[in-house]
């Protein structure tokens, strides 16, 4: 048997492509994978900030289609990236282990914590979430708005003139850089986007031989942490035009999670916490979106 795996061809999607092909073969020996390279509108449009392009699954479509299509057989995305809708026809299998979730400083030469920078220093950053919460901590910081794959928005550092830019401590570790990293943010500072860190594997719905070779890798908490994470994103109705962050911790059959929501402007942003039991990781994410909508509701009205 032959399995057509579908990415975009960036060096972070490549290398997790890998990373779940690697695991995959580990526990299905018999199968043979073939990477098939897919080039997103998100690939092709690099000059525009991200949340001016307005289009949930820039990142996506494109390969979602050659799923559907059965062109490819599975697409492996990053979880963050893939809107909280999901597209007709297709699913997500099961989720392999997370990465690292935490956000992460990458800092010039001679800063190494977020505590080093001197006022008004420069952070780059296309993300609202991170920009939001940046200036909650420390207001004096000035976010400039940038855009391109992690290795771009490293070198941007230097071709800018930045102090520092925000980045995914996973796609540092997965492309083997995280020498990299300056300082890891804790989340009191900034809470992640939902499921960062998380791969997603899709498939076709009703393709049960492919999903029963990609459960083979499921990582049981991080499904958990995922499905209540992406409630929560589902819930509010977030995309990446809007401050939107959750973070889900599980100890033993108890599970905590923490969502920021805010506006456009940044000009509110409600950061809160619900607890429950793990068999309700979905309830408890739809029933902060609820939380958090009611206490943003006065401004909106
Ligand atoms: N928005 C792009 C993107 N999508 C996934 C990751 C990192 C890996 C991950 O969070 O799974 C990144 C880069 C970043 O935000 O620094």
């Amino acid at each position: 048997m032959k399995i057509i795996v579908g990415t975009r061809g960036s060096d972070l999607a490549l290398s997790q492509t890998k990373w779940v092909i690697k695991n995959l073969r580990n526990s299905n020996p018999n199968v043979e994978f073939e990477i098939k390279i897919i080039k997103t509108k998100g690939d092709r449009i690099q000059n525009i900030a991200l949340d001016k392009i307005g289009d949930k699954g820039l990142f996506v479509k494109e390969i979602e289609e050659q799923l559907l299509n059965k062109e490819i057989d599975i697409a492996v995305h990053s979880m963050k990236d893939m809107p909280s809708n999901v597209t007709d026809g297709l699913k997500f299998a099961a989720v392999p282990k997370r990465e690292d979730y935490r956000d992460v400083l990458v800092l010039r030469e001679g800063y190494k914590t977020i505590y080093d920078l001197p006022r008004g220093a420069k952070i780059g950053t296309g993300s609202k979430r991170r920009k939001y919460q940046l200036l909650k901590y420390r207001e004096d910081l000035e976010v400039v708005s940038i855009r391109g794959n992690v290795g771009t928005r490293i070198r941007k550092i230097k071709e800018e003139n930045l102090d520092g830019v925000v980045l995914a401590a996973a796609g540092l570790h997965r492309l083997n850089i995280e020498d990299e990293i300056s300082f890891y943010i804790p989340t009191d500072i900034m809470l992640p986007a939902p499921a960062q860190g998380a791969l997603a594997i899709q498939i076709r719905e009703n393709d049960e031989s492919i999903e029963n070779i990609v459960s083979s890798i499921k990582d049981d908490k991080t499904c958990i942490e995922v499905e209540a994470e992406r409630a929560f994103l589902h819930g509010v109705d977030g995309g990446c035009h809007i401050p939107v962050g959750a973070f889900c911790t599980v100890d033993e059959d108890r599970i905590k999670l923490d969502g920021l929501f805010g506006t456009e402007d940044g000009s509110r942003i409600v950061r809160t916490f619900v607890e429950g039991s793990v068999d309700e990781a979905k309830e408890l994410g739809y029933k902060l979106a609820d939380i958090i909508l009611e206490e943003m509701k006065p401004c909106t009205e």
